[in-house]
């Protein structure tokens, strides 16, 4: 598909705001909530990364493809994002050891893929405005009607989603002879931190996102993991149950992202949705422990509240977000349980925050040594 074969193309924003772009590949329409990534490299973790099921990416980088793709960079086994919209949209790649282009790839899952986008504007709207539905469409000549189908759009506010992404049947990670077993709720978890996990000796049971905490105390492990993923955490009433139940056991206990807002409910706390959500690569957190800072990579629309966070005499703040001073990580004062909000996984994105990984296996290994 060459540069002169690029038909037209709208963003029509829920506000009724217009951009206009060029559909890479064959077009078509597409809706979801339009968000942002700042992040410079990564673009195929994020496309695939399940908590951005049901989101317009916007990315801000200049150039997206230029890499190409590779099976190694998959946070999870299909494209999860609802469409793409960036500046320069490249068909050729150069990376050795790059398996295929983007578009072939993306097409598969006939993504609706927008270039020649004024990314700076629409960002710049994004922020100003907030976070909103949208719809991308090469059907430029029918604005009502695209007008009508973003209408029926749901808000993302009260959207559970971790059905949609989740695993329908439990599945094993790692090497089964490892001696440290890990319960795994899958709210659309990302392979890295599978990988992390497995890495770090662990043998990893997967659960399906309404899973109950008997169901996965049977698999017998030492410790248990909520992962990220798509939506709003509030609807994710079994979760925050299992959360409890496994907090009421006082058995160890990680959440990353959305598995952190359910632990934060399950302790009473509440989230809300912010006015954009934090994208990116480069996100500064205090760690209040060490006061050292962490560059983080982050990916979510919601958060815990600060109020209710420090209001609880159970839970203390571990990490907050340097530029906004949101939450970014939590701890059980009697019982061996913390959060973060941001991703110690990466993928992509740095690795300052590893050693969370680190700190969940030696709270597993404490554990154990004291029920020996
Ligand atoms: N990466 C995640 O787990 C995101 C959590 C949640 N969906 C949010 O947007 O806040």
């Amino acid at each position: 598909m060459g540069y002169l074969e690029k038909k037209d193309a709208i963003i029509l924003l829920e506000d009724g705001t217009i951009f206009h772009g060029k559909a890479v590949g064959k077009g078509g329409t597409s809706t979801g909530e339009i968000c942002f990534n700042t992040g410079t490299t990564g673009y195929q973790e994020i496309f695939t990364d399940p908590s951005y099921f049901g989101q317009i990416m916007v990315t801000t980088n200049a150039h997206i493809g230029n890499y190409g793709v590779t099976s190694v960079d998959e946070e999870s086994d299909s494209v999860k994002i609802a469409g793409l919209i960036c500046k320069n949209f490249s068909e050729v790649f150069s990376r050795e050891a790059a398996q295929g282009d983007l578009l072939s790839y993306l097409e598969k899952k006939d993504l609706v893929i927008l270039s020649d986008v004024d990314t700076r504007a629409l960002v710049s709207y994004i922020r100003d405005n907030g976070a909103q539905n949208a719809i991308i469409s090469t059907e430029i000549d029918d604005l009502d009607g695209l007008k009508r189908q973003l209408a029926t759009v749901p808000s993302m506010k009260g959207l559970e989603l971790s059905s949609q992404v989740s695993c329908k049947e439990p599945y094993f990670y790692g090497d089964e002879n490892s001696n440290i077993r890990i319960s795994a709720l899958d709210l659309g978890i990302k392979k890295n931190i599978l990988r992390n996990l497995a890495s770090r000796g662990a043998y990893i049971k997967v659960f399906p996102f309404d899973s109950t905490y008997e169901q996965m105390k049977s698999f017998n492990p030492d410790g248990y993991f909520l992962s990220n993923g798509p939506g709003d955490p509030e609807p994710l009433t079994q979760a925050v149950l299992t959360a409890k139940d496994i907090l009421n056991a006082e058995d160890p206990l990680f959440g990353i992202c959305l598995g952190h807002q359910v632990i934060a409910l399950a302790n009473g706390i509440s989230t809300f949705k912010m006015h954009n959500g934090h994208r990116g690569i480069n996100h500064p957190v205090m760690n209040v422990e060490t006061g050292k800072g962490e560059i983080t990579s982050q990916n979510h629309g919601f958060a815990i509240s600060r109020e209710d966070t420090e209001n609880n005499s159970d839970i203390s703040i571990t990490h907050y977000h340097l530029n906004d001073n949101t939450v970014a990580g939590i701890k059980h004062n009697s019982k061996p349980c913390f959060s973060v909000q941001y991703h110690p996984e990466a993928g992509p994105g740095p690795n300052d925050a590893t050693y969370l990984f680190d700190q969940f296996i030696n709270l597993i290994n404490s554990t154990k040594e004291v029920t020996i």
